[in-house]
Formats: structure tokens, sequence, C-alpha cells
């Protein structure tokens, strides 16, 4: 239970003088100018302090005559408890956040009370805080404007715990009577000998900081705002939008109603600088969704753009259970992720359309009313979403994207949560942005003016005086009048986890773990192997990686014999590090007096992080032609170029094993015989009949192959519609050009982008391409199975893992 000290009346000086302060009444003190007039005023704001709860009184000083009134109170500047205001400008914007904030506490206290001080003891409850603003200036020398305003707050204030401490000369001189005539005046003559010192104040106000540090900080709780009771979960229907918790508003529970056809709020904004609660306000949001609507009811869709920790444990990752309203979860988002979810719900949208207008209905509403069928509502949380615009190459295409997603998807009632530390800067997302338009409900944790802000418009900068925890409701796109400051209710995990867990065993017989997208997850060829044994018979196929998509499924290519069917990769396959100082050794965790087989000693030594993503690839594409090969009819022909310790660390040795363990031993070539056997090759091709063998031809670094022979370019050109097929690996597309000779380049249908430069990317693939290399990426064209090239994750170099879990696909040991 919370204490409610407050300072309400205060003893001063030796005399034990009696003032009404904190709550109950404003000061007025003259000045004399004399050191004992600041003493005085320190020891009102230092026993003000000292008589309320740490952290329940905020000081805000005015100093203009420059009495150094707020110097031993500097220790409580880092805690927000002491405010300082410099010019006149500051005080006057300080007095209209003052109405706002008199203005939000009379609404909280609905008259119920007189005072903050009596509601807050009625209730027993810390609603709201106390502020004691001090001022030292000859008040008649202010400017109108300023001292009407304060007339107003002078008058309004204590009542909403709003006291003024104002040191001044001449209380009763006409033009400012009619301010300290709302203040008790203590005057140049009252007997009174301050009795607190500098040093007092200073050791005081750190000891109060400590104080406050440790103070439990009494947060509304989880349960205080949602009933989490078993009678309540699952009762909610969603037909007409969903409603979730946010926390408590004086004594109310504020609840906001997303997607509801009467009140239009359909999509939301949340901001907040780091550390102020938007994670927490997140999970009280999702977890109050999950509590009220079954998984029937209710889908989500969690992008996070930061490190993705919170989302993790909505996942079956090193648990059973997940939560069971997720569909996908993005953790490490990238924009690629975030844009293929959008395009993922921008087909259920279309779905749901064209379904509720053959009822003949116009949203998700009347469909369910009028066919008592459930379609469940989407709700869309992506956090830091302004990370998808960082790269300035796609943020056009982005901003297009959310605009649409969030202007459209409503009616079939689809909703967007946003999330962001900062949207100032965002020109893209600038207030007259369609985003903005359709975002009407905003909250807004403590940030600074500027995001304040650029969330909640212009002139509204009330989050910057917020304190951790609290967050701005504002369900009208910003509108000053309809600040709500709420106290956001606290996610304790175990209350949250003992809810999740629950909810799993009421639905993990009717649903799906969530799919998860880590842009940084390793994937290697055994998450294709179900897929690619399937229709194994079939044509040949080469398995590439996964797709970026809500899903992830994997991106395989037709290989069979016709015209066109080579592929070359091109680009760095790794991040070029600096190996001076590398010992192989050391990388690949094979001692010198270990053995040659490196296949068993494989498993832990592929450093993930130096794997190189163009050997996966051509392994991989082997693999999937053998592996669908129940003929037994492909010769598969190897040049490796690259040198020992690439090799080692991608395990060649256990990939030349693996293939003859699956009935298609490996040809090894020299670099100096590769020109005779393409010689060989090409020569061949007008004798190969139907019943020949299919050869695979597969180099590895052949940038190194100085003299290419000519025969290589009809090799290419003429070899796939008879059975041969190449699959290279170049770095330089330039060193390519030239092996193929001049007009043959065409000759390769598939073309596969890692670590190069984008002219080389656009030299090949057209000038519009766009591509940025990244680790773990490549982009995939295909001339004739794809219409524009995708992005991948390709699959990484099969270590014995992989192999083993293939073999046991395969032969079922
Ligand atoms: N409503 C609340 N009540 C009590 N404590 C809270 C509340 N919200 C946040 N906190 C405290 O603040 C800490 C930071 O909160 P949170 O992680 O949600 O911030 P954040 O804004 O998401 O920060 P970041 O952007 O760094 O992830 C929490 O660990 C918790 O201790």
């Amino acid at each position: 239970m919370a204490t409610l000290n407050v300072a309400g009346r205060i003893a001063l000086g030796r005399e034990g003088l009696p003032v009404d302060a904190v709550g109950r009444g404003n000061i007025w003190l003259e000045e004399d100018y004399g050191p004992r007039t600041v003493q005085i005023a320190q020891e009102i704001m230092l026993k003000s302090l000292l008589g309320t709860d740490p952290g329940e009184l905020e000081l805000v000083v005015f100093d203009y005559n420059l009495r150094g009134v707020a110097a031993p109170f500097a220790g409580l500047q880092a805690d927000h408890l002491l405010r300082v205001l410099i010019t006149e400008k500051e005080l006057g914007d300080y007095c209209v956040k003052l109405e706002q904030h008199i203005h939000g506490v009379h609404t909280v206290i609905q008259g119920r009370q007189r005072s903050l001080l009596d509601f807050r003891r009625a209730t027993g409850k810390r609603v709201e805080s106390y502020i004691l603003v001090v001022i030292t200036a000859d008040m008649y020398m202010l400017n109108d404007h300023t001292k009407e305003l304060m007339s107003i707050l002078m008058a309004a204030g204590p009542a909403a715990g709003v006291t003024f401490l104002i040191v001044s000369p001449t209380p009763d001189d006409a033009s400012v009577m009619f301010l300290s005539n709302k203040c008790h005046v203590i005057t140049t003559n009252t007997s009174l000998t301050p009795n607190v010192s500098a040093n007092t104040i200073i050791d005081s106000c750190a000891d109060l900081a400590e104080r406050f540090s440790k103070s439990t900080m009494d947060p509304v709780l989880f349960e205080d705002v949602c009933d989490t009771s078993p009678q309540a979960m699952w009762t909610g229907n969603s037909s007409d939008g969903v409603t979730f918790d946010v926390g408590m508003y004086g004594l109310e529970t504020t609840r906001v109603t997303i997607g509801s056809n009467r009140e239009q709020l359909h999509n939301a904004l949340i901001t907040g600088a780091v550390g102020q609660g938007k994670s927490n306000l997140i999970a009280v949001i999702l977890h109050s969704l999950c509590q009220r609507y079954s998984p029937r009811e209710l889908e989500l869709y969690l992008l996070d753009f930061k490190e993705g920790v919170t989302l993790r444990q909505y996942a079956n990752i090193d648990h059973q259970d997940y939560l069971p309203h997720v569909r996908a979860l993005g953790l490490e988002s990238d924009v690629e992720f975030g844009m293929a979810v959008l395009q993922h719900l921008y087909a259920v949208y279309q779905r749901r359309m064209r379904l509720f207008k053959r009822h003949s209905c116009q949203n998700i509403k009347q469909y369910r009313e009028s066919t008592g069928a459930v379609v469940s509502r989407i709700v869309v949380v992506i956090d830091e979403f302004q990370m998808m615009l960082d790269d300035k190459s796609m943020a056009r295409d982005v901003v297009a994207m959310l605009s649409k997603s969030t202007r459209l998807f409503r009616a079939a009632g689809i909703h967007f949560i946003l999330a962001s530390q900062t949207i100032a800067s965002g020109i893209e997302l600038s207030k007259d942005s369609d985003i903005f338009a359709q975002t009407p409900i905003r909250i807004a944790h403590r940030n600074s003016i500027r995001e304040s802000e650029a969330t909640l418009g212009l002139g509204n900068t009330a989050a910057a005086d917020l304190h951790m925890g609290q967050a701005i409701v504002n369900l009208d796109y910003g509108a000053i009048a309809s600040n709500r400051k709420v106290a956001v209710a606290w996610a304790d995990d175990a209350v949250l986890s003992r809810l999740r867990r629950n909810w799993w065993i009421h639905a993990r017989d009717f649903t799906r773990p969530p799919y998860v997208y880590d842009g940084t997850k390793v994937i290697r060829l055994d998450a294709a192997s179900a897929e690619m044994l399937a229709t194994r018979g079939g044509r040949p196929e080469l398995f590439v990686g996964e797709r970026i998509s809500v899903g992830g499924s994997s991106l395989k290519l037709d290989f069979g014999e016709d015209s066109g069917r080579n592929m070359a990769v091109f680009g760095a396959g790794e991040e070029q590090f600096d190996d001076a100082d590398i010992d192989v050794d050391e990388v690949t965790g094979i001692g010198p007096g270990a053995t040659d087989d490196a296949s068993d000693a494989d498993a832990d030594a592929q450093d993930e992080e130096h794997v190189n993503n163009a050997i996966g690839l051509l392994q991989n594409a082997a693999i999937a032609l053998a592996l669908r090969n129940t003929k037994g009819n492909a010769q598969f022909i190897v040049c490796d170029l690259t040198d020992a310790d690439a090799a080692k660390r991608n395990d060649m040795n256990g990939f030349y094993q693996f293939m003859e363990s699956i009935g298609f031993p490996v040809q090894r070539v020299e670099g100096k015989a590769l020109g005779a056997v393409v010689n060989d090759l090409a020569d061949s091709l007008t004798s190969r009949t139907a019943d020949d063998d299919l050869v695979y031809l597969i180099g590895f670094g052949l940038d190194k192959v100085a003299d290419m022979p000519k025969s290589f370019g009809k090799l290419v050109k003429d070899g796939p519609a008879k059975g041969v097929h190449v699959l290279g690996w170049w770095m330089k597309t330039s060193v390519f050009e030239s092996h193929v000779g001049f007009g043959n380049n065409g000759y390769f249908d598939i073309k596969i982008m890692l670590r190069l430069d984008e002219r080389e990317v656009q030299r090949q693939l057209g000038p519009f391409t766009a591509w940025k290399p990244r680790a773990n990426r490549a982009l995939v064209a295909d001339s004739t199975y794809l219409s524009e090239p995708v992005t991948v994750i390709p699959y990484t170099p099969v270590n014995l893992e992989t192999r083993r879990r293939i073999t046991s696909a395969l032969f079922g040991y």
C-alpha cells in the first residue's frame, strides 16, 4: 500500500512559523535582496520535498533575479525532480503546460473531492503528483500576459497539487496585488530565523535521490487493469474491433478499442525514449488482447527491428509452448521481411475483401454479423518501425506500402500498432504523411519535446514531462485536449508467462507455432530435405535458400535439360577478414595432428561467421541434384580452385564423402586439367544420346583460370539442352564474361549475386536492379523462371549434422 505523505503544512525557521504549502496554498516571500530571503525560500523548498514521498513532488524554478535559489538542489536534476527555467519565454511556455496539467488533474478527480490532496487521501492512491513552482523575480516586471496566466494558475493551482512560491518585493504594490493576495505573504518584517544550511540541503537532496531510486514504484499491476481470471479468458468477440488495456488514468482503467466501426480508431502509434517503458506497454497490450480473445478471434504478427529479445519468448524456441495467437514473429527483422509481411497481409486483405463482397458486405463487422462466421481480427505490431525506412533506396516503397496498409486493411480487420523511439527525424513520416493520418491512437512515453510534438502534434509537448512508466494516451490524433496521462500497467513476466502457458495448453490442438524469422539465423539444406525428397525422381532442381516470406518457403529452381540452365554465382562468398593472423587450425578447430577426415571433425569446426556462401550454394546445388536423381544417371565433376583454408572451413572433404555416400562420387579435376575437361565435354556434345549420364561441371573460384578454352562458350551454349550443365563461382563478373566469350553471357539463366558492387550486379541483371550486399543474403535471378530477382537467405555449406539429417530422411536411419 502506498504511503501518501505530503508536506501540506510546514513549520518554518527556528520560530516554527506554520505555513500552508504543497497542495494547500501559495506563498509570497517578500524580497529584500539579503541572504536571509534566499535561505527561507530554500527552507520552504527543502521542507516541502522532505515532507512529501520521494518522487511525488517536482520542483520547478525560475530564478529570474539570479538568487541561486536552486543551486543546492542540483542533485535532484538527474531524476527529473528539479526543472530549471531560464528565460521568461520558458516560464510562459511552462505556464501553458501547467494549465493543461491542472485541467488533467480536474478530469481525473471529476469533482469527487475538493482537491488532489483530499482525493488521494480518500482513495489511498498515488494519483497524479505535486509541483512546487518557485519564482524569484520582481513580479511587476513580468509581462502582463504571463501575470494574467499566473493569476489563474495561482488561484486554481493548490487544489490541483500545484503550489507557487514567489520571491518578489512589494507584495502590496497595486500592479501585483492580484497575485500576492492569492498567497500567504511572509514580509521582511516577519520574525523568522532560517535554520537549514546549504550543506544540509545538498546532503538531504543526495539522500532523497537515493531514497527515490530505491523506492518501490508501487506500479499499477497488470491484474489491476486486465481480468486474468480463467472465467474471463477468451470471452471477447472481435466483430467490432479489439480492446486492449493500458493502465490507470486516475481511478479509471484506460482501455483502447482498435478497429471499431463506431470509434473509427484503426491504427496506433507508440513512442518513447529508451528505457521509458515501450516494451513493457507492448507486452501489456499483447497479453490483455490474448487474454480477452481466443486465437480464432485474434491473430498477431509481431516484428521487432531491434534485437528481438522480448519476442523470442512468444515462440517455441528452447521450450515447447508458444503464444498461440501469433502467426509470424520477426526477431531481428529486416526491411525485406517487413515488406514480405505487408505483402502477405495484402494477400489476406484481398482474399477477405473478395469473400465479403460475395456476401454483399463491405467490411469484417458486416460480414460477421450477416453470416455468423468467425473471421479473426489481425493486429500487426512493428517495434522500431522507423528502421524500415533506414535504407533510403527502399524507404519510398516502404512508406507507400505502409500507407496503403494502414489505409486499406482496416476493412478486412487488419490493424497496426507502430512503435518507435524516434520519429521526429523521419521526413517520410512527417505529420502530413498518410501513415500519421491513418493512425489516430497516439501513445507517448517520456521523450524530448521534439519527439513529443512529432508523436502528438505541434504544441503538444506533454510527453516531455512524464516519468518512466507513464504515457500520454491520446485517441484524437494528438489533440491537446484529449491528452490523458496514464500510469501504464506493469507487465510482470511471472504473471504473463503463466497466462501464456495456459493459453497454449488450451490452443495447442488447433494452432501451429508461429513462423519465426530471424534475419541472422544460419539455414542449411536439411531445412528443405522433406520437400526435396517428396518429389524425388522428378525434374532436377536446385535448392538455393529460404525466401524472405511469411512461412519461409525454399527457393528451388528447375534445372532440367533446357538451353540456358547453367548457374553462375558472383562475388565474395564471405566477408573479407584479415586472415593473416588467423591460424586455420584455430578457426576450424582441427588441430595439426587431427585426422584428415574432416567430415567428422567439421561439426563444430565450421565457424558460422566464416562459412562461404558461394561454396555453400554450389555444394547444396550438387547435393540437391544428386538427391533427387533416382536413376543414378548423373556425373559430378568438381574443380575446386579455392585455397586450402576455405576448403577446410567449408568442409569440402565432408561434401565429397557425402556425395559418395548417396551414390554420386565426385570426379575431381585439378585447375590445370580443367581446360582439357571443358574441351572434351564440348566435343562430346554432338555425339551425346539420351542414354548418356547427365553431367554437372562445378567450378569453385573460377577467377583463377587464366586460360579458359574457347570451347567453354560452346559448352554453356549447347550443353544444357544435351544434359551437360555448368555451375560456377566467379568473384568478378568481368572474368566470367571473358570465360564465356562474347554473346554467351545469356546462356546462364541463373545468376546469384553475393558480395559485389552494385554496378557489376546491374551489368548482369539490368540497370534498375538494387542490391546492397549483406551477410547471409543472396540475390537470385533466373531469367526463365523468376519475373524479378529474389533475395534469399542462402543455405550455408553442409556440416556433419546437416548430412546426418539428410541421410536419415533419405534412408530412414
Ligand atoms: N509501467 C511500468 N511500471 C513499472 N515499471 C516500469 C513500467 N514500464 C517500464 N518499467 C521499468 O522500466 C524498465 C524499462 O522498460 P522497457 O524495457 O519497457 O523500456 P523501453 O522503452 O522498451 O526501453 P528500450 O527502448 O530500451 O527497450 C523496465 O525494465 C521496468 O523496470
